[in-house]
């Protein structure tokens, strides 16, 4: 599973699980990684006046070494800086020894024009806020081409937290793995392009280390992904139900219901209240209305038409009263399957949260997929949110363990959490999707993926990424109207992509176990 995310702690026990298995020593993996890095800056760079190599104390300095003396046997013109010297005995004191080129204090350090700058000063290793002159030289450096070795200098490698001031990099050379700070905001902003260089750790060292998040891609979860077969029929490709708001708001229960049908869901019944069922049926075609004003009617569609997921929540307005209904119907309906909360449906539960909380622990509850804005996380679990030491990777985890709950935490840099612990975060997240209404399409894609039998973190994991995938494939001036529409290229491409896995599954190859 190449799709793993390692924290630096991870990817410290990794690198020593390496070393100690043989047959790579330290120098061996310092080495390899500086190859790559000076690999890049030759392929890319080469026709740079010069390169400037700014080294700090530890390995990541060690790097640095490596690629200042490569780069100058290559016949460029490098310069090299460096920040106190390597600890005596580590493999950052032999590169420095190995090295050709004199360093020079990095007090004075001044960028020029036209000069290609290696930032290999803190990566995994770092564990304060840049000093006040590192911090100039960060600044001075912001406008000129950095090439980052492993992480910027400054960004949380663990959380994506600047300390202090950051070198804005537009290439970030990482090895064997990213880590949460090159996908986790502000660090990704920071790091540029990432390139993931094989430094000669195998996957079976990584996997031994048993990461328990990935980045959010296929391949975490295109096993599961829903394909019809030839018995299927209507219902039995999924039914989704959705909550429609009052006559003023309608809209985000159409979004929800369109993206649930475009995702496959085989029929979306839009739940109406009287006063709004004008409305709706002006502008619902295959979407099936029906109307329900009180609980008795809502439990008599949920038993007449045992629908596989509910959408509860966009346009239906965050008075206490939503809430109360929905306890109310959780409590006295058997046997709902699956449930994604989202928008008013998770408001109308600031300052009772644990009400909610305590019903999703409940024997028979249904299988639950919040997803919470930065605004709707805070009203649910403010203490988690108020943390300022801990990464919104941790946040995402503490938020699924409290409530029973998936959490999909938005945002640019999404995060999808199982109650157990198990997490992806999003990389191809993009602003096309900052347009009101995107979110409320998002929790149909989601609610139609679990209603056609996905479980509930692949589920919301596929939502995220195809929800991004459309937008991105459907360019500028996207509105969420579009977006159910625009997810037809990506499912054509999905689909045939599971196919492809269902015949690695005969064969055995890999996994399809749920992580939720
Ligand atoms: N053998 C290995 O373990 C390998 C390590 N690699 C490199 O090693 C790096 C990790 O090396 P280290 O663990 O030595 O960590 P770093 O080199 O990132 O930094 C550690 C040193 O910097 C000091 N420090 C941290 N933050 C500071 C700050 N803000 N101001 C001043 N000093 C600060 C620490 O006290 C420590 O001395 C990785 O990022 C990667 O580049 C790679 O060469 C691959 C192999
Ligand atoms: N700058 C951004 N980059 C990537 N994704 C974004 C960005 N801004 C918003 N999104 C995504 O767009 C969606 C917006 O959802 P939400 O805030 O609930 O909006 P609404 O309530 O209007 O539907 C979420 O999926 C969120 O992750
Ligand atoms: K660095």
């Amino acid at each position: 599973m190449a799709h793993e995310i390692l924290t630096p702690a991870e990817m410290a026990l990794v690198d020593r699980a390496a070393i100690e298995g043989g047959p790579l020593s330290g120098i061996d993996l310092m080495h390899n990684a500086g190859h790559a890095v000076a690999a890049l800056i030759l392929e890319r760079f080469s026709g740079a006046a010069k390169v400037d190599v700014l080294c700090g104390p530890g390995n990541n300095g060690g790097d640095g070494y490596v690629v200042a003396g490569l780069l100058s046997d290559a016949g460029m013109n490098v310069a090299l800086y460096a920040q106190g010297r390597p600890r005596v005995g580590s493999d950052a004191a032999i590169a420095a020894r190995e090295c050709p080129i004199q360093p020079q204090p990095l007090a004075d350090y001044e960028p020029e024009a036209g000069s290609v700058i290696v930032d290999a000063l803190f990566g995994a290793g770092l564990s304060k806020p840049l000093s006040h002159e590192l911090c100039r030289i960060a600044e001075a450096t912001s406008s000129r081409t950095v090439v980052a070795v492993d992480l910027p200098s400054g960004v949380s490698g663990e959380t994506g937290v600047i300390l202090g001031a950051a070198f804005r990099a537009a290439i970030t050379v990482t090895f064997t793995r990213k880590k949460p700070g090159h996908l986790l905001l502000p660090g990704r902003d920071f790091c540029g392009e990432v390139v993931v260089a094989d430094i000669g750790i195998g996957d079976r060292t990584v996997a031994a280390i048993g990461s328990a998040c990935v980045e959010n891609t296929p391949a975490a979860w295109i096993g599961h992904f829903p394909a019809p077969n030839i018995n299927s029929y209507k219902y039995s490709r999924g039914h989704v139900g959705v909550f429609s708001g009052g006559p003023a708001a309608t809209g985000a229960a159409r979004l929800a219901a369109m993206g649930a049908a475009r995702i496959g869901a085989g029929a979306v019944t839009l739940l109406s209240p009287s006063a709004s069922t004008a409305i709706n049926a002006a502008h619902l075609t295959s979407i099936i209305l029906r109307e329900a004003d009180t609980l008795e009617e809502v439990l008599a569609f949920l038993e007449a038409r045992r629908p596989h997921s509910l959408v509860y929540g966009p346009g239906l307005g965050a008075e206490a009263d939503a809430g109360d209904f929905l306890l109310a119907m959780l409590a006295k309906a058997g046997g709902l399957p699956s449930l994604v909360l989202d928008a008013d449906g998770l408001s109308t539960f600031a300052g009772r949260p644990e009400l909610l909380f305590d019903a999703l622990h409940r024997d028979g509850a249904p299988a639950t997929v919040l997803s919470p804005h930065e605004g709707e996380f805070r009203r649910l679990f403010p203490d988690i949110a108020g943390e300022s030491q801990i990464s919104k990777l941790e946040k995402a985890r503490a938020a699924a363990k409290r409530s029973g709950a998936v959490i999909i935490y938005k945002g640019p840099d999404t995060v999808i959490a199982a109650p157990s612990g198990y997490a992806a975060i999003n990389g191809n997240g993009t602003p096309l999707l900052a347009t009101a209404g995107s979110g409320d399409v998002l929790s149909g894609i989601c609610a139609g993926l679990l209603a056609q039998g996905m479980p509930p973190f692949e589920a919301a994991c596929a939502a995220v990424w195809a929800h991004a995938d459309a937008a991105l494939r459907f360019g500028p001036g996207l509105i969420a109207e579009d977006l159910p529409l625009a997810l037809l290229p990506t499912i054509r491409e999905l689909l045939p992509a599971r196919q492809a896995e269902r015949w690695n599954t005969v064969f055995g190859k890999p996994d399809a176990q749920t992580k939720g």
